[in-house]
């Protein structure tokens, strides 16, 4: 049993993004996906999935040809996808969550009973024994929500399965449960798999063939075991800066720029810690842990319900976004495309953002060459593509979407202080992250005070002068150079299981 993708062609208006792609997954076999920010891969699963139409070329799945069909006949034909952004509800269970739009009726009203029973051979089958399907999604994290999306895909027993970035927001630990879950669907059931990812470390722990799209074209197939990582990474950007990155020195200089005092809000806190100018604190824990809403609340997001923020010697407590950014504080969020992007402005007016409200010309008056160059060096920095100012944010990929949030704030002028950036290289390319990471010790030259949340230790320990874990809204640890990744990941793992089990006594 086979899927094959045959001479697949898709266009955007005068723009090629696959220019004639072939692609074979076996069953039983797992293909990682790979290919830089743009290069059309959310485009292809899209012709896949059936969510768009391609222009020319066919998907066949045992011959038989899936082109022009709609999801659910995409579905119906043995083919499910997992999308990267969640597709699982809170205030459902488990098995309301995995019997969602196909429940199990008795005399016309849900069998919960039967749903909980189903759902649970469902768990057991991909080694899961400690998720209960009677209970709530929310109590959940995302590394269990990702395998509850999984269990709903297999539920209907597809042949294929799709998933896209599955790891992209899970810590370590995380991921390799998911592996795990991933290698059982396999083995159990022989279905074949799809794999995209920007992790490339992952790729020999659950692939068995690698291939590359770049440009809208296959640039090769390999089997995993004859080629590295240096080999990947060359595939999918040739041009990445791999050399030369190393955590940059901070030496503490004057008064403390940003004292967070007792700060609390919603579940997190008491939150305490000082930091310089040009120095980065690193906020590692796994999601849920309170990462977001404490970079939200010291960005005018979210109320601070308790204690204290001094910024440059004043005390601060904003009332909104705009108020933060009018001091000199700036948030990317991690959900760029619901939160930062605007989806109907232009790259080149997403990435002047900051100076708008600023610049005392009106806008019709304002320089567009100027913006235009802001643009051209961000473009060329960070490898944003396509590199059009006067495209729509919404039509950008993902990862370059990001790039246009980051650039943002690198930009001369911005006048930010103190930037907040959440899971910056969400969903980034390899080489791009290293441009960004580049990109960030330049603005940590320039006397930025820097706080990154992220749920890769590895990243933390690279950008970070001092490190704080989060679990469950509390600060377990705080610790200055840290290069121990396995530490982090332990304290923040310990941290949130010793609150489950207060939660329980
Ligand atoms: N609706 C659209 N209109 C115009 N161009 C689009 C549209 N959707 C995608 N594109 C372009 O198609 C190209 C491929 O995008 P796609 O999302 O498939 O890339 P990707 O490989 O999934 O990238 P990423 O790793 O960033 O998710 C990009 O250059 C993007 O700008």
């Amino acid at each position: 049993m086979r899927l094959e993708v045959k001479d697949l062609r898709k266009s955007y208006g005068p723009v090629a993004v696959l220019k004639g792609v072939d692609l074979t997954v076996k069953a039983g076999e797992v293909l990682a996906f790979l290919g830089a920010n743009g290069a059309g891969k959310s485009t292809l699963l899209n012709c896949v999935s059936g969510a768009q139409d391609a222009d020319a070329g066919d998907i066949l799945v045992d011959g038989a040809s899936l082109r022009g069909a709609s999801p659910r006949q995409v579905q119906d034909q043995g083919v499910a996808i997992i999308y990267q952004h969640f597709q699982v509800f809170e205030g459902l269970s488990v098995a309301d969550n995995i019997f969602l739009g196909h429940e199990i009726k008795r005399g016309g009203r849900v069998d919960r009973r039967a749903q909980n029973a189903q759902a649970r051979d469902l768990l057991a089958r991909l080694g899961v024994d400690d998720i209960d399907p009677r209970g709530d999604l929310g109590a959940l994290g995302v590394g269990e929500r990702k395998v509850v999306e999984i269990a709903r895909a297999l539920r209907l027993k597809p042949k294929f399965l799709i998933l896209d970035e599955p790891t992209a927001s899970l810590s370590d630990k995380e991921a390799k449960a998911l592996h795990e879950v991933i290698r059982q669907a396999v083995a159990n059931d022989g279905i074949g798999v799809i794999y995209v990812t920007h992790f490339l470390d992952e790729i020999p722990k659950i692939a068995d063939q690698v291939t590359i799209l770049r440009d809208g074209r296959i640039l090769w197939t390999r089997p995993v075991g004859e080629v590295s990582i240096a080999d990947m990474t060359d595939a999918i950007s040739p041009d990445a800066l791999m050399s030369g990155l190393e955590s940059i020195p901070f030496v503490a200089d004057g008064p403390e720029a940003l004292r967070l005092s007792n700060l609390k809000t919603g579940f997190v806190g008491p939150i305490n810690v000082g930091l310089h100018r040009g120095e980065v604190l690193g906020i590692y824990g796994l999601m849920g842990a309170g990462r977001t809403e404490l970079l939200e609340c010291l960005s005018g997001a979210a109320p601070l319900s308790g204690g204290e923020m001094v910024l440059n010697g004043e005390k601060r407590a904003f009332s909104s976004p705009r108020d933060a950014l009018t001091n000199g504080v700036a948030l990317v969020a991690s959900d760029r495309k619901e939160q930062s992007l605007f989806a109907s402005f232009s790259a080149v007016e997403n990435l002047m953002v900051p100076h708008m409200g600023r610049s005392p010309m009106p806008r019709l008056l304002r320089s567009f060459q100027q913006e235009g160059r802001g643009f051209e060096r961000a473009a060329r920095r960070l490898n944003i593509q396509p590199p059009n100012p006067r495209l729509q944010g919404q039509r950008f990929s993902g990862g370059n979407a990001q790039k246009i949030m980051v650039s943002r704030w690198l930009l001369e002028g911005s006048g930010v202080q103190l930037l907040l950036l959440d899971e910056p290289t969400q969903g980034v390319d390899i080489g791009a992250r290293h441009e960004l990471y580049e990109a960030l010790a330049d603005v940590k030259r320039k006397g930025t005070t820097i706080i990154v949340a992220s749920s890769d230790a590895t990243e933390i320990c690279l950008l970070a002068d001092k490190v704080m874990v989060l679990g469950r809204g509390q600060q377990v640890a705080l610790i200055d150079n840290p290069h121990d990744e396995e530490q982090l990941i332990e304290l923040a793992h310990k941290a949130e299981h010793s609150a489950e089990q207060m939660e329980l006594t």
